[in-house]
Parts: structure tokens; C-alpha cells; sequence
């Protein structure tokens, strides 16, 4: 492999993991747009948990549930804002390691959930030059929270990659290269829902902080 062509990436880790207060498997990777699958990135009892605070926010708030105004995602949405749970703050905490970005940089986790159809069809995670966003995102880390019986798999249709989603497993790539071609290759989606749910945890970095 050539290395040296290579354009630099946020993303700063060699071997086959990453020691934080767990250690995060690196299970496969593609180099350019690079593009992680990554083991072990939470606990089942984080995944839980995940999943408790998004479904309990949906119940409690009728509008709470973010359903998408369009086609291109028919799942339902929900920010996590629980700045005093320990358990995200300790997920947060393993997501900067991962993302080697201060989580200041980042928007609050989004879980999503898919029913049986329902589908985040190709889009890429950054804004458009025309959208004239200044804090564009950077990067991108799928966290999957249960195990899906069938569908549902993330691709990226120009990578010719899918991913299979499995509880506790992620999906990391980032889109901040020089080359626009390489950022423009990341375009992925959640493949339809066949049969059961899934729920992902979405962290999106921006440029600069937040929060
Ligand atoms: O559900 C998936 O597999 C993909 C989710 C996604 O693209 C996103 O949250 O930006
Ligand atoms: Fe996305």
C-alpha cells in the first residue's frame, strides 16, 4: 500500500484497537475516504440505556418525536440531552478518543429508530457549499444499539461497502479533505428496515464547538 500520497485524516489510530476506558476494536477499514467499522464501542448496558432515554423521551413529549418532513429518512429521531447522566457522559467521553475531536465539537447524540420500511435513504452528513453553513461537520460515528434481524444495513453506495448493523458496534468516516471528490465519497445511507427494529446512536462532529 502507498501510504504517502495519502491526504492526512482526524481519525489518528494505528493497530487493531483503541485503548480508552474500554478497548475499541478496529474490525475492518477502508483508506480513503477512510471509513472504520469499529468493535466493542459500547456496552449492551450503554446500548440499553440509549434506547431507554430516547423511547422515554418520545413517550413523554408528544411532539418530541422528530418524524422526517420528507422522503429521504422515514425513521423518527430524538436529540439526547441528559448532560448529567453518567452514562453519556462517560459514552462521550470514549467518542472523543475514538474521534480524537473534543466533544465540545459536537452536537448531542441523535437515536434513531427504524420500523419494518423504513429507510435513511444516500445522503451525505455535511451541508452543501450552497447551504452556506460556516461550522460545517467533519466526521461521523454510527453507533449501533441493537441487533437487526434483517435490512437495515448502513451503505455507502460509491464505496460499494454495507454495513451489518450489530449491538454495540460502529461505523466511523469523516469528509474533511482537501479533495472534494473523497468528502463527496462518503455517501451512505440506512438501508430499509425488512423485518424487527433498529435504533443507531449518531455522533456528528462540527468544524468548531457547539457547545
Ligand atoms: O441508520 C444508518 O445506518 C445510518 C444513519 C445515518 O446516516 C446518520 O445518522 O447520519
Ligand atoms: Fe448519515
Amino acid at each position: 500500500m502507498i501510504a504517502e500520497n495519502r491526504e492526512q485524516t482526524i481519525f489518528n489510530h494505528r493497530g487493531k484497537k483503541i485503548v480508552a476506558d474500554r478497548d475499541i476494536e478496529i474490525i475492518a477499514k477502508v483508506d480513503e475516504p477512510l471509513v472504520v467499522v469499529l468493535g466493542n464501542m459500547l456496552s449492551d448496558e450503554e446500548c440499553d440505556e440509549l434506547i431507554r432515554l430516547s423511547t422515554d423521551k418520545m413517550k413523554r413529549s408528544k411532539i418530541g418525536t422528530v418524524h422526517a418532513e420528507n422522503e429521504i429518512r422515514t425513521s423518527s429521531g430524538m436529540f439526547i440531552e441528559e448532560p448529567d447522566n453518567l452514562i453519556i457522559t462517560r459514552i462521550e467521553k470514549r467518542i472523543e478518543a475514538v474521534m480524537n475531536i473534543p466533544i465540545e465539537h459536537g452536537e448531542r447524540l441523535q437515536v434513531l429508530r427504524y420500523l419494518p420500511g423504513q429507510e435513511y435513504k444516500a445522503h451525505h452528513d455535511f451541508f452543501s457549499a450552497a447551504s452556506n453553513v460556516t461550522n460545517n461537520r467533519i466526521s461521523t460515528l454510527v453507533m449501533y444499539l441493537n441487533d437487526v434481524e434483517q435490512g437495515g444495513e448502513t451503505f455507502f453506495p460509491h464505496l460499494k461497502l454495507s454495513v451489518t448493523p450489530q449491538k454495540g458496534m460502529a461505523v466511523y468516516f469523516e469528509y474533511f479533505y482537501n479533495d472534494p471528490l473523497l468528502n463527496d465519497l462518503t455517501l451512505h445511507g440506512g438501508a430499509p428496515l425488512e423485518i424487527g427494529e433498529k435504533f443507531v446512536a449518531t455522533q456528528w462532529m462540527r468544524k468548531q464547538r457547539v457547545r
